[in-house]
Formats: C-alpha cells, structure tokens, sequence
C-alpha cells in the first residue's frame, strides 16, 4: 500500500504541491490527471524519493520514503519524466549498469536483464548506442530500468509522452502486463490513457488533488432521466413500491412529461431502470429513460473550472522557506 500525507513542495516561494494525501492499494493503477503545470512531476518525484517534501509523508507498505530510502527504493521502479540515459551507451550496457545502480545481486543480473528486455521488447536493440534509437525505443529503455529488480510499486512519469499510436498501444499492454505484479502510478494529460489503463484518477490542478474517482463509479450513475406521458402524481404512484429511488423532480418541457429520478447510492441504475420501464408502462407509455453518466472528460472540466480554494498556491506566499 502506497499512503502519501499531506504532501507539500514549494520552489522557492512558489508551492507547487499543497497538502496532497491519498492512499492507493496493492494493485491498483492510479493516473494522476492534470494541465500542464499541475504538478505531477513534483508529486511523483517526492514518491519515487528523488525530491524531499517539504512537510507531509510518503509511506509503502509502511516504510517511509524519506526516512528509510535505501529500504524503500528496492521497492520503487522510477521512470522519470526526463531520463538521464547516456546516448553513446548502448542499450545492454546502461540496462546492465542500471541493475548495478539498483544493488541486484550479480548473480541474479543475468536473469533480471533477460526478463525486462523480453517485457519491453529490446532485444532486436541491445547492441544499438541509445542515442541512436526512437523515442518510443529510449521510452522502452526507460521502462526496462524502472522493471530491474521486479519493483512492488511502479512510478512512471508521463510514459507513452511522444510514442505513435502503435508504440502507445504496446506501452499500455505493457503496463497492464506489469500491474499484475506491482502498484502503478503514473502521470499524464491525456484523457484516453486514463481510460484506456487506470482504475482510479487523481485530477490535479494547481498542486492539489482536486478530485479522486474510481473509473468504475464514474461509469455508474445516480441519475436516470425519463420521458413519460405520466403526469407527477401518477408517477409517484406508479413507482412508491421500487426501493431505491430518492427523489423526483419534474423538468419543464413543453410535450412530454420529463424527470430527473434520483437513486440511494447503493443501488445500480440498471436495476432501478427495469422495474421502472416495467411500472411506467402498466398504465402509460415511456419514451425515454437513460442515466446520466458524467465522463471523464466532463469531470475534468468541471474540477477545472470550480474556482480555486488556495489562490496562494498559484501566486506564492507570504511563508516561503
Ligand atoms: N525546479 C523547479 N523550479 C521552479 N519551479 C518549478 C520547478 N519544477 C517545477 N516547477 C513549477 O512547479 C509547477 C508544477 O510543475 P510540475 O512539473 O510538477 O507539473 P506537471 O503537472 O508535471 O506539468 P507537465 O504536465 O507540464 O509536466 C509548475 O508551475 C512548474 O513551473
């Protein structure tokens, strides 16, 4: 388990992060969403242990990150938004030097570079100086150091940044692939990635952790919308019997009869949704019923245009160290 408290950093007088705390489980993979700017990188840097937190806490499994480094790298695979690859190196070399760098014993170096270069995919370019190679095949390179040493908790900053469509395809089946062994987080600010491999978002916006949302939940709804010929009375009580729904009001259109129904949050919209096209349709007729389901990207722009709690973190404060 990864439990991140209160997590804040400034340069110089300006905070860049402000009291981020979240916990994400064994397993899971988190993207932090957010403009550019939103400070991602920071938050990700303070995880990896590469840039101390000014106050707050990053624990994995129990081991802090600033207090027990050496203990809690051997858990982090690190792929930073700009890595120090050495373009004359080539690709063996750094994966061979980057696994010293990573203490694994000499004798399981052979099998840990094996592993990795099958996982991403880089034995047609062991041999190829790195700064020879594509973006997507440094990213690979990239990716292969951060598995070294099979990491429980997997950071990657922005990793399909500048990949094709194809090279992005594989990247995410890659980290799908790995997430089957370790906690993912990684950064981004493309919408489609989020979907695409996250189970939970964290948008960020202006160094804080603006919203935190289970793809999953997102896909629910506690809304269905209907279109009826019933009139308010009669639908009330034609539906008194479901449990589940909380609340209905009346939306003014000029033909039909229009609701918004709200649902109990412990109940699903498809199964609220069949017992009352079932009840409407005893004794009127039905013309619409859907949920409404807010997407991610609506999500985004609505935490983005909410009005900003701490303007100070935007202009600096007045406490800076
Ligand atoms: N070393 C630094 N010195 C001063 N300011 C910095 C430094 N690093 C980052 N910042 C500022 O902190 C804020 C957050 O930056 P950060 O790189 O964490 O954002 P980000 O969300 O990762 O952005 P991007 O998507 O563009 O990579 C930005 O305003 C940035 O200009």
């Amino acid at each position: 388990m990864l439990e991140v408290s209160k997590l804040m950093r400034k340069y110089g007088r300006f905070t860049a992060v402000k009291d981020a705390s979240f916990t994400i489980e064994q397993g899971e993979i988190v993207g932090l969403l957010g403009h550019n700017g939103a400070g991602k990188t920071t938050i990700l840097k303070m995880l990896s242990g590469y840039l101390e937190p000014h106050h707050g806490q990053v624990q994995l499994n129990g081991i802090s990150v600033n207090q027990q480094p050496k203990i809690a790298q051997q858990m982090i695979g690190y792929l930073p938004e700009n890595l120090p690859i050495y373009p004359e190196m080539q690709v063996i070399d750094y994966l061979d030097y980057a696994a010293t760098l990573k203490a694994i014993p000499s004798s399981q170096q052979l099998d840990e570079l094996r592993r990795v270069i099958k996982a991403t995919d880089l034995s047609d370019k062991l041999l190829a100086p790195i700064g020879t190679l594509s973006r997507g095949y440094k990213q690979r390179v990239g990716v292969a150091q951060a598995l070294l040493g099979q990491p429980r908790f997997l950071i990657l900053d922005e990793p399909t940044n500048g990949l094709d469509p194809t090279q992005t395809a594989q990247m995410r089946q890659l980290i799908l692939e790995v997430a089957k062994q370790a906690t993912v987080i990684l950064s981004t600010h493309i919408m489609q990635e989020v979907e695409a491999i996250c189970d939970r978002v964290l948008i960020i916006r202006a160094g804080e952790v603006a919203m935190d949302a289970k793809l999953a939940d997102l896909k629910q709804s506690h809304r269905l919308e209907l279109e009826t010929s019933l009139p308010l009375e009669a639908l009330r009580a034609a539906v008194n019997s479901i449990a589940g729904i909380a609340h209905i009001s009346q939306v003014e259109v000029p033909i039909h009869h229009r609701y918004h129904i709200e649902l109990n949050n412990d109940v699903s919209w498809q199964e609220i949704s069949s017992q009352l096209a079932h009840h409407v349709t005893q004794i009127g007729d039905l013309y619409a019923l859907q949920p409404t389901i807010t997407d991610l990207e609506t999500l985004f722009r609505q935490v983005n245009q909410q009005p900003l709690q701490h303007q100070q973190s935007l202009e600096g404060d007045e406490h800076a160290e």
